[in-house]
């Protein structure tokens, strides 16, 4: 039997939208499209909706309005088809502290009714190795550091071939070295045909290992694209290193540029939009005023300056 094949778009949601009982709006009309072999950064601070769509994306709760598209069906609908071809990783694995990590494993595969027992081993020994936990299969899950657990459960997930493989908070918890291994994974389980659809609400995190991106603010989706695209969209910072910050931030304000920041000798600002003077125009004119520039140059629009020029407000990632 051919393998069912993946859509162009693998994720689809339209005007999806969560009120939960108590009133609470968590997701408001939202539209998502994810293109096959992405990996797709679904941004937000905390709050902001992310898990809330995810559990409806899996078919764990109802949507209040809107539809939601897994791999070209409908859910929750074809759930049964559906969720066999997708891989989860919500809100930390659930594992037994008392078992070793291969025996973790054993029993999450013994729990697929269609995971064929003679192969057990062998699928088990493979999970392992591809989120190389294969030298510490043998310890009990409970000494586990929070970001072996988490490849654990990422082994849980990868037992059988998945079309798309859904991360909430992947990284959440980790140290910086779990971070960077979290993401290796990712980027290897992308380049083997997988498309990654994770949240985060790490805007670096998601600079670093996304495709695409999709951002959050309070349940409403700001904006969403390839992530090259949506820095090039970013305004720049100009950058003046200077030991005469308070003349050049004046200097520099005379001249339009907004959002003038002093921290030790480093002024930053905002290119106005429209009409942008020459950046060298204004190092000009911070020399003609008698300021003594030490370095001038102008830094690339990163994801955060796109979410503060969506929303006005800083990412709060405490949220
Ligand atoms: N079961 C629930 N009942 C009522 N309100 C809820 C429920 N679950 C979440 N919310 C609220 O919905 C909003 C969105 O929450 P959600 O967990 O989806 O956001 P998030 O972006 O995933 O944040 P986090 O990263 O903190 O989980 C929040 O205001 C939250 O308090």
């Amino acid at each position: 039997m051919q393998p069912p094949s993946v859509p162009d778009t693998v994720v689809e949601v339209r005007g999806l939208t969560k009120r939960y009982r108590g009133g609470q709006l968590a997701v408001d009309g939202l539209d998502l499209d994810v293109p096959r072999g992405s990996v797709f950064g679904f941004l937000g601070p905390n709050g902001s909706g992310k898990t809330t769509t995810i559990r409806m994306l899996l078919g764990l709760i109802e949507p209040s309005a809107g539809s939601a598209r897994l791999l070209g069906e409908s859910m929750p609908a074809a759930a049964r088809e559906v969720l066999p071809r997708v891989g989860a990783l919500i809100e930390g694995p659930a594992l037994y502290g008392f078992l070793s990590g291969r025996d973790n494993l054993l029993r999450f595969d013994a729990a697929d009714p269609t995971a064929d027992p003679q192969t057990r081993a062998a699928r088990v020994g493979e999970a392992l190795e591809r989120v190389g936990l294969t030298a510490a299969a043998r310890r009990k899950a409970r000494t586990y550091s929070l970001g072996m657990k988490q490849r654990l459960g990422l082994a849980a997930a990868l037992l059988r071939p998945r079309d798309l493989l859904v991360l909430d908070e992947p990284t959440n918890g980790l140290d910086p070295q779990g971070m960077r291994e979290i993401r290796s994974l990712v980027r290897e389980l992308s380049d083997d045909g997988t498309t990654v659809f994770l949240s985060s609400h790490l805007l670096d995190e998601i600079e670093q290992v996304c495709t695409h991106a999709a951002v959050m603010s309070r349940g409403r989706l700001l904006a969403q694209g390839a992530v090259d695209e949506l820095v090039a969209g970013a305004r720049g910072r100009l950058v003046v290193t200077t030991a005469d910050t308070g003349n050049a931030a004046r200097v520099l304000r005379e001249h339009g540029v907004t959002g003038l920041t002093v921290v030790g000798d480093r002024v930053t600002g905002e290119l106005p939009a429209a009409e942008a003077p020459d950046p060298a125009d204004l190092n000009a004119a911070l020399v003609r005023s008698g300021v003594r520039v030490r370095a001038f140059g102008t830094e690339h629009g990163s994801l955060e300056d796109v979410f503060v020029a969506l929303t006005g407000e800083g990412f709060d990632v405490a949220g």
